[in-house]
């Protein structure tokens, strides 16, 4: 097996040398109120648990004999060789835990070799992203907050700044209720003036957006093979499966559970990406196995940058990076490429399923309330 690249400080990498390590040190540096935020889900919170037990109920069909001897998790992603194919999800308000909030998201993601796509609710901004990681692969993320010309206003911020895809996210037509926010009053988020743009959006409103564009367009938020088909007919380049983490729609199903249909409904007319419950390499690889070109981190992203900021983050990326490489040689193959749903069996999950269930060896009470 190829040795994987190092990037992170050697003190870093002797602090944490498993991701349990990362998420232990981001739960004692953050509050109840911010450890809540990053974690809770809607209402049940149903959504967020189905994301892991689609996972949790994926098997491996593993291949011996095959001179595993150079394996990498590389991909090539608009045009730039990625070491992983992660997208950092977009996060909003990453400044109330991370003190360089998108900026330290955007730096970590060029250092190691990871895509970055920042909120348009995250601060410090898009010029500001730019300038702190000229270099790293960047998207856009937008929340539809205002008419057509503020929408095209961002999108031509976004594009000067140099990014290379703009996403918009479709699954907030109505912002849910997060009762861990709600009960402690930390509501903030719940009020953001003109929110009143978002549940009026409809497809008319993207192929007005794709016909303003320069880069790709990505919908995030689909959830059907009805509405992935629909994507593609209205020309987006990039259809993002997610639930928005479980923080949307309760009671809808796992990501992984919706993408095999998403994959057969495109049908290799755009590229695919799937989140939510994507907390280990093997998950990476599971995804990718089951048709997914990309993948989409946001709460591991969280617990990096809480853990130790941008170098956290650069270290649960190479924590990732050594579990993909070994899932993958013991699987068989040397690349990414390589991989088909031969590779997957459906099982029954063993644990029951949480934000945090893919860390058995922790001890944090995920359910209780503060
Ligand atoms: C704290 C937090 C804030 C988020 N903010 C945004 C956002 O601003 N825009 C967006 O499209 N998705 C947002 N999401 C959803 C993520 O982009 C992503 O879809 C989700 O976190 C994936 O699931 P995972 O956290 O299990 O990896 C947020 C998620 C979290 C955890």
């Amino acid at each position: 097996m190829t040795t994987p690249k190092q990037t992170s400080h050697p003190a870093t990498q002797h602090a944490f040398l498993t991701l349990h390590e990362i998420i232990q040190k981001a739960r004692q540096k953050l509050n109840h109120d911010h450890w809540d935020y990053i974690v809770g889900g809607t209402e049940t919170e149903t959504t967020l648990r189905r994301n892991r037990a689609a996972l949790d109920a994926l098997a491996f069909r593993p291949r011996v004999l095959r001179d595993v001897s150079h394996v990498s998790g590389e991909t090539t992603f608009l045009g730039r060789k990625l070491r992983l194919p992660i997208i950092l999800a977009p996060v909003g308000s990453l400044e109330l835990f991370a003190p360089e909030a998108g900026a330290a998201a955007a730096r970590a993601a060029g250092e190691f070799g990871v895509s970055h796509m920042l909120s348009s609710v995250c601060e410090p901004g898009i010029e500001a992203v730019q300038r702190a990681a000229p270099d790293a692969l960047r998207l856009f993320q937008l929340y539809v907050h205002g008419d057509p010309a503020w929408v095209d206003e961002i999108a031509a911020r976004a594009e000067a700044a140099g990014n290379a895809a703009f996403c918009l996210t479709v699954d907030t037509a109505h912002y849910s209720r997060r009762e861990r926010d709600l009960a402690k009053r930390n509501i903030r988020r719940h009020t953001v003036p003109g929110r009143e743009h978002q549940p009026r959006l409809t497809w008319k409103d993207v192929d007005r957006l794709k016909s303003k564009l320069k880069v790709p367009l990505i919908l995030k938020g689909i959830g059907t093979a009805e509405d992935a088909a629909l994507a593609v007919e209205h020309g987006v380049d990039m259809v993002y499966v997610s639930n928005h983490g479980g923080r949307q729609l309760d009671h809808g199903l796992g990501s992984m559970d919706v993408l095999p249909e998403v994959v057969k409904a495109v049908n290799k007319r755009a590229t695919v990406i799937v989140d939510g419950g994507i907390n280990r390499g093997s998950d990476i690889v599971k995804a990718i196995a089951a048709g997914a070109d990309m993948v989409g981190i946001g709460r591991m992203q969280c617990f990096g940058l809480a853990a130790d900021g941008s170098a956290g983050l650069v270290r649960t990326l190479e924590l990732l990076e050594a579990e993909v490489n070994i899932c993958l040689g013991l699987l068989g193959v040397n690349s990414l490429k390589e991989l088909d749903g031969s590779y997957l069996r459906a099982t029954t999950a063993l644990e029951p399923s949480g934000a945090l269930s893919a860390f058995p060896l922790l001890s944090i009470d995920e359910k209780s309330f503060y």
